[in-house]
């Protein structure tokens, strides 16, 4: 694909070029991270499909790997014969982080500047309200407006229930039930696809995302891979994110089926999805209850008349006791980046005072 695109198809506002005033100025172009290759990137811009590296002082003044350019993102680029040098990347409106899988507590930015989130999950085997919680926490954390989509209904006879259940759920949530086989929902699902509108898609691995993705843009960009049969908790077949521009201008992203879904970040996130169970623990006697052994606590007493249902509570739970070992953890990487950074300096220092003779 060798297509060009203006900045405002890329989805470029005021707000964008507010801060890109002084880079213009110093003759640099801007672009949008499309694909995050394992050396370098594909950006869409106004002069077609770059190949971007990152230059090395963004590399080396980039405090962790959040910093770096991530699908989505905008940046400022220098544009020699096609390809590009990435000078800095551009304020994110939202961001969709996890916490990296495998390595501990290490933020990982899976795309940046999303206006929605389609949260997937299908009907058959997926639909899980525990793991939805999650993904709207992170949703909120990042500021992103959630979608959410029941997948493959085609292949579920309760997929009615499961709709009333998440509408239930929560009333303002809003839901789509969708079927790639017979293209059930798409027509729902058209008001959130917008010119300039960008959408990433998420959810476990093999929920459809690929194929539907695939259905959204008139052309397919991008071949759908199999799930393997008896790999129904669903293999990682895509191995990279991407962008992709439907024909009516909105912008898609892909993103690789999660099989770990770890938070990232604060419990601000958690308090906007719970806000049931925030309500009630307004009413708690203690100021710090942790609603677990405490007495007059609303939230215990919820439970025990049935307000709030088992699930939900242990969810909440689980979830707050996660943010609260990834805060100190956090807290802890913090202390001891700074620290690092101070004995570079002093060694720095040192080497020039006493340089070598
Ligand atoms: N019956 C049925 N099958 C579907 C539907 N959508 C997708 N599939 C099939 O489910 C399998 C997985 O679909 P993908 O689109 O690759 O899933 P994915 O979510 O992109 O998976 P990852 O790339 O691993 O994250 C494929 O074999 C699809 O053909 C649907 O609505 N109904
Ligand atoms: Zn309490």
């Amino acid at each position: 694909m060798k297509s060009t695109f203006t900045l405002e198809q890329l989805g470029w506002n005021n707000h964008l070029m507010q801060h890109f005033t002084n880079s213009e100025a110093q003759g640099f172009e801007a672009g949008r991270v499309a694909i995050e290759n394992k050396n370098n990137y594909t950006i869409f811009s106004s002069q077609g499909e770059l190949k971007g590296e990152i230059s090395g002082r963004l590399q080396y003044t980039a405090h962790s790997e959040a910093d770096l350019p991530k699908v989505g993102d905008w940046v400022s680029m220098q544009v020699f014969d096609q390809q590009a040098i990435i000078h800095g990347v551009l304020p994110r409106s939202t961001v969709f982080t996890r916490n990296a899988a495998g390595k501990r507590n290490q933020a990982q930015v899976i795309a940046a500047n999303i206006d929605y989130l389609l949260i997937v999950q299908s009907a058959d085997q997926n639909y899980n309200l525990r793991r939805l919680e999650r993904y709207l926490v992170m949703a909120a954390e990042g500021g992103i407006a959630p979608v959410v989509v029941l997948s493959k209904v085609d292949l579920a006879t309760d997929w009615q229930q499961k709709m009333e259940e998440l509408q239930s759920f929560d009333a303002d949530l809003p839901v789509i039930s969708v079927s790639n086989t017979s293209a059930i929902g798409y027509k729902a699902l058209s008001q959130w696809i917008k010119p300039g509108k960008t959408l990433a898609v998420v959810g476990s691995s093999g929920v459809g995302k690929s194929t539907l993705i695939n259905h959204l843009l008139d052309t397919p960009q991008q071949a759908t891979q199999t799930v393997r049969d008896k790999d129904d908790k669903g293999k990682h077949t895509t191995t990279r994110r991407e962008m992709f521009i439907t024909q009516n201008g909105s912008i898609l992203i892909d993103t690789p089926g999660m099989r770990e879904l770890q938070l990232w970040e604060s419990k601000q996130g958690i308090g906007q999805v719970f806000t049931d169970v925030e309500v009630l623990a307004q009413d708690c006697h203690f100021g710090d209850c942790s609603h677990t052994n405490e007495i007059k606590c609303a939230v215990l007493a919820a439970l025990d008349s049935g307000e709030l249902s088992e699930e939900r509570y242990q969810s909440y739970l689980k979830l707050q006791k996660e943010a609260d070992y990834l805060e100190s953890s956090a807290d802890f990487l913090r202390k001891k980046d700074a620290r690092m950074k101070m004995i570079q300096k002093a060694y720095r220092q040192h080497k020039k005072n006493n340089p070598k003779r």
